[in-house]
């Protein structure tokens, strides 16, 4: 049973999959103290947020079964994503479903901003009938600037055109050609800061964002322009926007977002020119209903191991990669767990080369499973998708993945290469039709083993008897032999066995068959 802690208010609706999943406990509770959130978690294999709940390294710390982190919306800005990565812990968001909200939001800001609908509504709530004072603005014609064209960017944009409005707009991911398609102007974020009477901010809040507009960006902008942000608090710069309204230089501010929330007392509400809301872009029923479904399924895939949609912390992978790569996943882990337990030294570089059916596919989610595999033998399970490639470069390990024509005969071949401070060793395996995952090679010597349960490795001298030598040791020690492969370079020469028993082998045993006359080194592990 997977108990998913739900700490933020979410849609019940959305819910749904969590609450009627016969393996999943929900426990919702939207007003813990700090004290009850760090008791509940650490008790929890997921959590769910939306932007209220602060998820830091110390909430992540008391959380031993935590597998992941699910925010119900697109910000992870309250999220300790570095502390999430290096306990191992997934984080998914649901980027989609709340983008129509937002945008729309927006635009009932940019409305409500030209015409002063919030301050005239106030007065006349007050019993006053100001008609002069509140002489707005027309958007037609006017330009929109628009400063992070993705989802929500975009959707104002096409909006915004619908007011007759001219749009351009800065993202750096945005081209000449994807902006001629959408129907705006491609500029320069200078060009969109000198350009709009209305700007308006669609960014992620990250560090190059982070006040991004402030007092030397608003000095580019027209004299009486306006500035909206439904985005993130701290892309526009509080203080550089109170001094620029103050001055005149901006004419009024639409504020769904600040940079310290719950914002109260906030000197920018002090201002006439300012009208804001608290926090409310993705606060309708249809994208609450959205955002919650999306991410419950992506947790509940984490929690039951599947293919996840939006993860946040490594790259996602398209299903069609990932239906290709799926039936190596083990080969992957097994190669590099086999390899690592019988490599000495402190371990430097890991290089994994792919070739055949490989050629051709995204295998960069294949060369984190092997690494897990390798790293598993120095952390043990702490190590696992997430923080495999993090834990690697902490401790200075370089990671290299090729593509190789070579496929020495197979549809499909991976290989493993690692490099220690005292030794280099190369493993590959294939993934035979209908016969699952086998080891094809160990450094130079071609075998055929299955990678699973407990196995013997055994450098010896290719001597008649060595073998003999071996099997009757073993059967001394009430250990059975599976299966068995020999590999040689040339007659006489080095040769290494691979065996498969059935039980794991014993110190004392490992310890004799060292001694055992043409034995060179005995390595035992299990898989
Ligand atoms: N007010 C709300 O309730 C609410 C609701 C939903 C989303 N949001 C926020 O809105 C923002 C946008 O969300 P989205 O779903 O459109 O995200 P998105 O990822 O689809 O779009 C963000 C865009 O910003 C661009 N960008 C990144 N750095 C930039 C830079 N330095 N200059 C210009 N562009 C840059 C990216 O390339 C990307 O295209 C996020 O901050 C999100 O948290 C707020
Ligand atoms: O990033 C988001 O999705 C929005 O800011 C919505 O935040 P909320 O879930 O707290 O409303």
């Amino acid at each position: 049973m997977y108990r998913v802690l739900i700490s933020d208010p979410l849609s019940e609706d959305g819910i749904k999959p969590l609450l009627e999943a016969s393996d999943v406990e929900a426990v919702m509770d939207a007003s813990l103290s700090h004290e009850e959130l760090l008791k509940e978690i650490s008790t929890s294999d997921a959590l769910i947020v939306r932007s209220q709940t602060q998820v830091t390294r110390e909430l992540i710390e008391h959380a031993p079964q935590l597998k992941v982190i699910g925010r119900a919306g697109v910000g992870v800005d309250n999220i300790d994503l570095d502390a999430a990565t290096d306990h191992g812990v997934v984080v998914v968001n649901a980027p989609d479903g709340n983008t129509i909200s937002t945008a729309e939001h927006t635009m009932a800001m940019l409305m409500s901003l030209a015409r002063n609908i919030p301050q005239a509504y106030h007065q006349l709530k007050q019993n006053r009938w100001e008609r002069k004072k509140f002489v707005g603005v027309e958007l037609k014609n006017k330009t929109l600037g628009i400063v992070g064209f993705g989802r929500i960017g975009n959707e104002v944009a096409q909006r915004a055109k619908g007011h007759r409005m001219k749009v351009i707009a800065f993202d750096p991911f945005l081209t000449e050609e994807k902006a001629n398609k959408a129907g705006v102007q491609h500029g320069t974020l200078e060009e969109v800061l000198q350009q709009a009477d209305f700007l308006t901010v669609h960014t992620p809040l990250i560090e190059k964002t982070k006040h991004l507009i402030n007092k030397e960006t608003i000095q580019l902008m027209k004299p009486g322009a306006r500035i909206l942000n439904c985005a993130r608090g701290g892309i526009v710069e509080e203080d550089a926007l109170y001094e620029a309204i103050e001055n005149g230089k901006i004419a009024g501010a639409a504020l769904d977002v600040f940079e310290e929330e719950p914002a109260i007392d906030h000197p920018l509400l002090s201002l006439e020119e300012v009208i804001a809301t608290p926090h409310l872009g993705a606060s309708t029923v249809e994208a609450q209903e959205n955002v919650a479904t999306d991410v419950s399924l992506d947790v509940m895939d984490v929690l039951r191991g599947g293919a996840v949609k939006h993860p946040v912390n490594m790259p996602s992978v398209s299903s069609e990669v990932m239906e290709q790569l799926a039936p190596y996943f083990t080969l992957a882990e097994k190669l590099g767990s086999f390899l690592s337990n019988v490599t000495d030294g402190a371990l430097e570089k890991v290089n994994v080369y792919y070739s055949g059916d490989l050629l051709d596919v995204d295998t960069t989610p294949l060369t984190r499973i092997s690494v897990k595999g390798i790293l598993k033998r120095y952390i043990g399970e702490r190590v696992n998708d997430v923080n495999a490639y993090k834990t690697a470069s902490d401790k200075g390990i370089v990671i290299n993945e090729q593509k190789s024509t070579s496929t020495k005969g197979f549809t499909n071949l991976v290989t493993i290469e690692i490099e220690t401070d005292q030794e280099k060793r190369t493993i590959s395996g294939t993934l035979l039709n209908g016969l699952g995952a086998r080891i094809v090679k160990l450094d130079e010597y071609s075998i055929d083993v299955v990678p699973e349960g407990h196995l013997i490795v055994i450098h010896h001298k290719d001597q008649p008897g060595a073998i003999g030598r071996v099997g009757s040791l073993l059967a001394e020690h009430h250990v059975n032999i599976a299966t068995m492969q020999v590999g040689r370079t040339n007659q006489g020469g080095e040769a290494v066995m691979v065996l498969t028993v059935d039980k794991a082998v014993e110190e004392d045993c490992q310890e004799q068959l060292g001694g055992v006359a043409d034995i060179q080194q005995v390595q035992c592990l299990t898989l």
